[in-house]
Order: C-alpha cells, then sequence, then structure tokens
C-alpha cells in the first residue's frame, strides 16, 4: 500500500526540508494553504498529514490552521493530522489534540524526530485499518449479531451452526455478559423453528413462588387469583424454542417437574392433571459452575445431563485473541450512529487500554463504556478516561513538561517496536523509521536494555 503524506506549510524553506526527510519512503505532496490542502485531500486522500496552524492569510496566528484542521477532520476523520507548532504554543498543541488531531511536533525540525512521529502516525492509521477490516469481516461468524474474530469465539460461532438445526437441548455457559442469551437467539434463528415462538425465561429474576406457573401455566381456580386459566412459557413456545436463562438458579422442587417436562414432553399447567403436549427445542444458560451446584446439593446431576446434549463454553471477553478492540471499534461505529455522533474513533491510549483491561463484566460492560465514551468524548477522538479505563499512560500523568511527554512516549515506542521484532536492532529500526545508528543512541538515552535477557523477561 502507498503511504501518502501531505505536508501542510507555507514556508519553502521548511517545504523543501520536509519534503526531503520523507521523500525516500513516502508519496509526499506539499500545500501552501488551506484551500490547496483541501484540494489535495480530497484528490489524493493521504493517511497522515503534517499541519503547521500559522498559514495565510493569518501566518502569525492559528485561525486558519485550525480550520482546516476542523474541516480535514470533517471530511476524513480517519486522517492523521499532525500539527507542527512553534516551542512556546503548548496551549495550540492541547486545543488541537483535543480536536481530534493524533499528534504534535515541535519546531525546530529535528529530521529524526518528525520521522518517527510521523511513521508512528501510519502505523496507527494502518492498526486502525486492520481493525476496521476485521470487523467488516466479523472473520469469525455471520452469526446476526456477534461481532467475533477470534478462534475461540469462532470456534463456538461454529459449533453453534452444527447444533442449531437439530432439536439436541443445550446448555450455554459463560461469565456474565459474554452474550450466552445473544446465542440462545442464534441457535433459534439458525434452526427449522426460527419462524415459530422464542419464549426466553429467567429462572433466577422470578420469585420461586411464581416460576412454576409462569412456566407451566395454571388452570383457573388452581389458586387465589386465578380467575382464568393461563399458558406457562413452555406452552407458549410450542413449535418453537424455550430459552431457560439462569437455569443453574432454579429451585430444587421444579428442577424435579423441568426433569419429568423434558422426559415425556408434556406439562402439567398448576391445578390440572391433563397432562399437554408441548413440541419445544430447550436451550438453557448459566453463569455458574454446574458441577459445584451438584456437589452442593443444589442442582440434580440427572437433569444437568439432560440439559447438556451439548454445551457451548463462551470464554470470557478477556480469553478471546483481539476481540476486545474488535467488539469495542463496532460497538462504537453502531453506538455513534444511534447517538448522532458519527464518525468517532479510540486514541492509541484508549485502544491499548480497551486490550489491557480484564473485562469482568464482558460485552455488557464494554457496552456501557462506549456509551459513556460516545457521550462524553470531545470531538472525534476517545480517550481512555473517556471510556473510563485505566490509560497505559496513567503512572506517568504528572509530567513536568511537554519533553517529558514526548520522552515517555517514544522510550515506549521504542521498547514496543523491539519486543515486536523479538529484540532485533536492524527490524526495531525500520519499524520505528529510523536509522540503527539513532535506534542506538536513543536505547542509550533511555537506557533500555537491548540484550537477549531483555528479550526473555
Ligand atoms: N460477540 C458479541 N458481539 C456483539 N454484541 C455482543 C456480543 N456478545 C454479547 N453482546 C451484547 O452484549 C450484551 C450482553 O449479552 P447477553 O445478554 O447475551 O449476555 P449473557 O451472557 O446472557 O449475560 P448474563 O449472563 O448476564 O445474562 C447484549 O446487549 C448483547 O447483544
Amino acid at each position: 500500500m502507498t503511504r501518502r503524506l501531505l505536508i501542510v506549510e507555507d514556508d519553502p524553506g521548511l517545504q523543501s526540508q520536509m519534503r526531503w526527510c520523507f521523500s525516500e519512503n513516502l508519496e509526499v505532496t506539499v500545500a501552501s494553504d488551506r484551500d490547496t490542502a483541501l484540494a489535495t485531500l480530497r484528490r489524493d486522500e493521504p493517511t497522515v498529514i503534517t499541519l503547521d496552524l500559522g498559514l495565510p492569510p493569518d501566518p502569525g496566528g492559528s485561525a486558519e490552521g485550525f480550520a482546516l484542521l476542523a474541516e480535514i477532520l470533517k471530511l476524513a476523520p480517519a486522517t492523521k493530522v499532525i500539527v507542527v507548532t512553534g516551542r512556546e504554543d503548548k496551549e495550540h498543541a492541547v486545543k488541537a489534540i483535543g480536536m481530534g488531531a493524533s499528534d504534535f511536533y515541535q519546531k525546530p525540525l529535528d529530521a529524526d524526530i518528525l520521522r518517527f512521529v510521523v511513521n508512528r502516525a501510519f502505523r496507527l492509521a494502518e492498526l486502525e485499518q486492520e481493525n476496521q477490516c476485521l470487523v467488516h469481516q466479523g472473520n469469525g461468524t455471520n452469526i446476526k449479531g456477534i461481532v467475533a474474530a477470534s478462534p475461540q469465539m469462532t470456534a463456538v460461532c461454529r459449533t453453534l451452526e452444527k447444533v442449531a438445526p437439530t432439536d439436541i437441548t443445550t446448555l450455554i455457559t459463560g461469565e456474565t455478559g459474554t452474550g450466552k442469551e445473544l446465542l440462545a437467539r442464534a441457535v433459534h434463528d439458525l434452526s427449522p423453528r426460527a419462524k415459530n415462538a422464542f419464549a426466553a425465561i429467567n429462572c433466577a429474576a422470578i420469585p420461586e413462588n411464581l416460576l412454576e406457573s409462569e412456566l407451566f401455566g395454571f388452570e383457573k381456580g388452581s389458586f387465589t387469583g386465578a380467575t382464568q386459566a393461563k399458558k406457562g412459557k413452555i406452552e407458549s413456545a410450542d413449535g418453537g424454542t424455550l430459552f431457560l436463562d439462569e437455569i443453574g438458579d432454579m429451585p430444587m422442587a421444579l428442577q424435579a417437574k423441568l426433569l419429568r417436562f423434558l422426559q415425556e414432553r408434556v406439562v402439567d399447567r398448576v391445578g390440572s392433571v391433563k397432562p399437554i403436549p408441548v413440541d419445544v427445542r430447550v436451550v438453557c444458560a448459566t453463569h455458574r459452575t454446574i458441577s459445584q451446584l451438584i456437589e452442593n446439593g443444589d442442582f440434580r446431576e440427572d437433569l444437568y445431563y439432560r440439559i447438556s446434549e451439548i454445551t457451548l463454553d463462551v470464554p470470557a471477553l478477556r480469553e478471546r485473541d483481539g476481540d476486545a478492540l474488535v467488539v469495542a471499534q463496532s460497538l462504537l461505529k453502531s453506538l455513534g450512529k444511534q447517538m448522532d455522533r458519527p464518525n468517532l474513533f479510540f486514541s492509541e491510549d484508549a485502544i491499548n487500554a480497551i486490550n489491557n483491561y480484564s473485562w469482568p463484566g464482558n460485552v455488557r460492560e464494554m457496552i456501557n463504556k462506549v456509551k459513556r465514551a460516545t457521550i462524553m468524548a470531545d470531538g472525534k477522538r476517545i480517550t481512555s478516561e473517556d471510556l473510563e479505563l485505566p490509560g497505559s499512560d496513567q503512572p506517568e500523568v504528572n509530567h513536568l513538561n511537554l519533553r517529558q511527554v514526548r520522552e515517555y512516549a517514544e522510550s515506549k515506542a521504542i521498547l514496543q517496536a523491539l519486543r515486536t521484532s523479538g529484540f532485533n536492532m536492524a527490524q526495531a529500526s525500520r519499524l520505528l523509521g529510523i536509522t540503527r545508528p539513532t535506534l542506538y543512541n536513543l536505547t542509550d538515552k533511555y537506557k533500555i536494555d537491548t540484550s537477549a535477557n531483555a528479550a526473555e523477561a
């Protein structure tokens, strides 16, 4: 893929210096004012833009640069804009980042650092594009509503696709918020019963004394207030699928009655002695460990074998390689659309935070966090703070000045490149877009251990 860079700079001297910096490995275009820059953006769709804020007709100020930044991000929000500021322009840098610029660079020009910053922006854009591709491919599954790219979740979906068309009783286990109900619906939707009812009941949410009549129905006069007969959930699922959520919380007394139903396929309404035949496919789910419940005497072993003709173990989000970001990107897109905030994107720090967090509440927790961030984000860029996630830069938030911020980011990027390349200096320097001697200088400067021991650490 051609890497396209647009340099927006009105000073001819700086234009040629910057062109020279990148002419070897990038396709570079230069624009000296807002109109030319926008025309180039539309024509060439550069991935990265370096933007000098001081442009004509206001070369001494920043208004024209900020106006252009806003237009670029509106037209092509995925573009990585690196704002070029003067040494004393900290406020401008902060404002630009807040608006959605991906990074900033302070004059005077240092070829190595500028290359480093620009290459990092390209790398980030490429990673985001890869993630988008994964989201669009869904990569593992065509099951409606389920976003998954990891081999772990893909395997679950493959099993589900095989199991769905049969009438086999299926148990779905997994932590809260992993998508068990979504998968239960998918079992129904992909079965020949799809046109008929999908009746769901949450065994943990209904008081014990009501659960029996909810499930099995009742006859008129069977208890005080039963002024007329009512079908239960099982009967209302006739011809379709019955989903028993949180089956692990079903009271012992009802477990016996459910077992009889599963064996005989007839229901006895409360207050009736006339069994009614019902044709349903049963899918159950629980976040509990059933073997433990059996051991404690809280779940019937014979019922367990009835409901688990096939078991689908849904992995926690943290156990799915790469899925956290793929699901987050997909949620951001759909929630952004729903909430009329399109084209939002995650900052690098948010991406790291999403990948590093353990997501104890799984996808449900992620939905809440992305929803919050969609509301809270200033501009188009979502930070780890908007997501209320611990940022990767968290321990270093109290930087003395921008030089420290830069140094911290630089040393982190170098370490990352070294780890990615297995501590191969030539490869790491290529990844960082700097020469090998420059990398050696930087690892010395930041006292980064490049020995084989470090690779094993
Ligand atoms: N892989 C996924 N892709 C997209 N959305 C998902 C995925 N998994 C779950 N969700 C969404 O996350 C939310 C929680 O999913 P669901 O209710 O199916 O989880 P659960 O495992 O049944 O939770 P609980 O055990 O707490 O009942 C739902 O809004 C669901 O649509």
